[in-house]
């Protein structure tokens, strides 16, 4: 049985990965915490993987706090950046245990793992493109951590395939124009209604793609997770590895 701890237990992720880890038959349910708790409680004793949903602004000092415990990490909180990520790999080598490890997915939905994908093989084929992302309007960051890794993603594939700059003749934005990553401009919309959902625009001249992927209910990154908990529980992943197709044969 995979031992399997949950920091951000109380939340919206957090509580639907609690009722998750109860119902798989490989794992048990540790210990659930939240703000306020003390996340020395979690050991290698009582925990062989954490998942860590929490809030942008706590989560690098969380999964620190973790890697310093000797667990395993499975993360699912947004916010991370180039800098972040360093902190984590340092951390992993500092500690003695070759095989542990950190994973982290800015979507664990395989909708969304596969339309980032299909973003990237497309990319070097258009001169134009765009990211949406529309979410509830109880998201505390935009963009999407799903939509800066998709528009990364594009804007790799268009540097490697020597594509210059998207077409735009833009004279005047008072912030219509969205936010660029990487050359590639990302809107968000906050809709009561919505969950997660993200369309990637491409445009010719005459023709356009779009790959859309819609996570219309939270039971949906369910699988993902799990699936996240068995690979770094595995050893076959030590170190810091970011984004579920990793563990996909794509
Ligand atoms: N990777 C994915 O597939 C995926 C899917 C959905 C959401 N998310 C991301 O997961 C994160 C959480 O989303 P949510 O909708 O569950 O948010 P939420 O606000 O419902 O839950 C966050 C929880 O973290 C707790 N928390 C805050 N500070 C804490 C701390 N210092 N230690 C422990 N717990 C703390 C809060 O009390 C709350 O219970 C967000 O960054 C969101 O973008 C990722
Ligand atoms: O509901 C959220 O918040 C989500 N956050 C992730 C993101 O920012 O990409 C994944 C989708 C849902």
């Amino acid at each position: 049985m995979i031992k399997v701890s949950i920091v951000g237990a109380r939340g919206r992720m957090g509580s639907h990965v609690v009722e998750a880890v109860k119902a798989a038959e490989d794992m048990e349910l540790s210990l659930t915490l939240d703000a306020g708790d003390d996340l020395t409680q979690i050991t290698a004793e009582n925990t062989d993987v954490v998942v860590e949903f929490t809030v942008p602004s706590v989560t690098l000092d969380n999964v620190l706090t973790l890697v310093g415990q000797g667990v395993d990490v499975v993360v699912g909180t947004t916010g991370w950046t180039e800098g972040r990520l360093a902190q984590v790999r340092e951390a992993l080598e500092a500690t003695a245990n070759e095989l542990q490890s950190v994973f982290i997915a800015p979507n664990f939905a395989i909708s969304a793992v596969l339309a980032d994908h299909f973003a990237r093989l497309a990319a070097p084929y258009f001169e134009s493109a765009e990211v949406v992302e529309l979410h509830h309007p109880d998201k505390v960051d935009a963009p999407s951590g799903t939509a800066i890794h998709t528009a990364q993603g594009i804007g790799e594939a268009r540097a490697k395939a020597g594509l210059g700059p998207v077409p735009d003749n833009t004279q005047t934005d008072g912030g219509s124009r969205g936010q660029v990553v990487d050359g590639v401009h990302v809107h968000a919309v906050r809709l009561r209604g919505l969950n997660a959902h993200e369309e990637v625009l491409f445009g010719n001249a005459g023709e356009q793609l779009t790959i859309r992927a819609d996570s219309f209910d939270r039971g949906s990154f369910m699988p993902g997770v799990l699936l996240a908990v068995r690979k770094v529980n595995s050893g076959d992943f030590p170190g810091l590895t970011v984004g579920l197709d990793h563990f996909l044969d794509l």
